[in-house]
């Protein structure tokens, strides 16, 4: 298999980063990130969610983010809607894009959203027509890919079974996330191969948390497989805030040293990556997660 020449890279720093932090971050520190985010080169950030604010408190001010950042052109920015009221307030704070969220463990999906995995797909069906009726794309996620917090293993064909109906229902692309990051490089190639016999390969992405180091391992088994787009969180912010013990995702920077070592073009400056990385985590007062970012500001 080549490799692919591009790979279109979606930061979920401002989101999936920042939903799983403790104290509280104001609109303008979040605004910040992403306005730098998008000078660093990004072509696509999802920047909030459209959920409980019970749920989630951390994703509450996500219209006014909406509403402070610079957009520009040819950059995508996205928000998460659990069902149709998020995706009507995400509307409202003219959302260009939005992905919803389902788990291929039953055990997951009610922790996370409050429903069985049936009932969650059945939820997505009017937002899908209602996003359909606005010209909006929709996205779709499915949690638990390689291993569930509750459940333990999950079998690819549960996966493939989850990510088939978003792909019928609508969702443009399905991205596979390994929520708790205990994926290794040979389960994920047998996990894409069985999935890919329900949605093609260039519809997939892949989701890695680095709990267990294995994020790059993941991320090159599945260039190996024919995905060219990959989620990844600026200094590697955030968790999962259903998954304890989960740590962020792989760190954006650490994905980009990879890419740029293979060739790969992705439209991302490393300087401005880190840069945007390195001031967020003074805001919240931590440790830079990627590894890139460390070395790279230590001389
Ligand atoms: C789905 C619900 C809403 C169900 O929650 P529920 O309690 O079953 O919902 P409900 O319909 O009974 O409503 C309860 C209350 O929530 C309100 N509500 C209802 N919907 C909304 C909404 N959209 N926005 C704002 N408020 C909403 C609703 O109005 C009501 O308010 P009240 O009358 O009590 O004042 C809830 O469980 C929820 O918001 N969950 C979100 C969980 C979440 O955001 N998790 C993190 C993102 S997923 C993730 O990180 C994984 C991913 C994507 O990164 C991939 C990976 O790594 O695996």
């Amino acid at each position: 298999m080549n490799l692919p020449h591009s790979v279109r890279l979606v930061e979920v720093g401002p989101r999936d980063g920042l939903q799983n932090e403790k104290q509280p971050i104001s609109v303008a520190d979040k605004v910040r990130l992403v306005d730098d985010l998008s000078t660093a080169g990004l072509r696509y950030i999802e920047v909030g969610s459209f959920v409980s604010p019970k749920w989630v408190p951390q994703m509450a001010g996500s219209a006014e983010v909406f509403s402070d950042i610079q957009r520009r052109p040819g950059i995508t920015y996205a928000a998460l809607t659990p069902n149709l009221k998020g995706f009507e307030a995400a509307l409202e704070a003219k959302v260009e894009e939005v992905a919803v969220f389902a788990a291929a463990s039953e055990a997951f999906s009610q922790k996370n959203i409050n429903c069985s995995i049936a009932d969650s797909l059945q939820r997505f069906v009017p937002l899908l027509e209602a996003a359909k009726a606005a010209k909006v794309r929709v996205r779709g996620y499915v949690s638990c890919v390689l291993g569930c917090p509750y459940d333990g293993d999950v079998a690819p064909q549960q996966v493939a079974a989850v990510a088939r109906e978003l792909h019928a229902m609508g969702c443009y692309e399905v991205s596979l996330g390994d929520t708790i990051g205990t994926g290794t490089a040979g389960k994920t190639r047998v996990l894409l191969d069985v999935v890919s016999r329900d949605v093609p390969r260039e519809r997939l992405a892949g989701h890695f948390h680095d709990t267990y180091g294995q994020a790059l391992a993941n991320i090159y088994a599945s260039l190996l497989e024919g995905i060219s787009v990959f989620d990844s969180s600026v200094a590697g912010l955030g968790g999962c805030p259903y998954a304890k013990g989960a740590t962020g995702n792989v760190a954006s920077e650490d994905v980009l040293y990879l890419l740029q070592g293979l060739g790969i073009d992705t439209g991302v400056d490393m300087d401005g990556l880190i840069a945007a990385g390195q001031r967020i985590c003074q805001v919240l007062g931590k440790a830079n997660g990627s590894r890139v970012a460390r070395a790279r500001l230590s001389h």
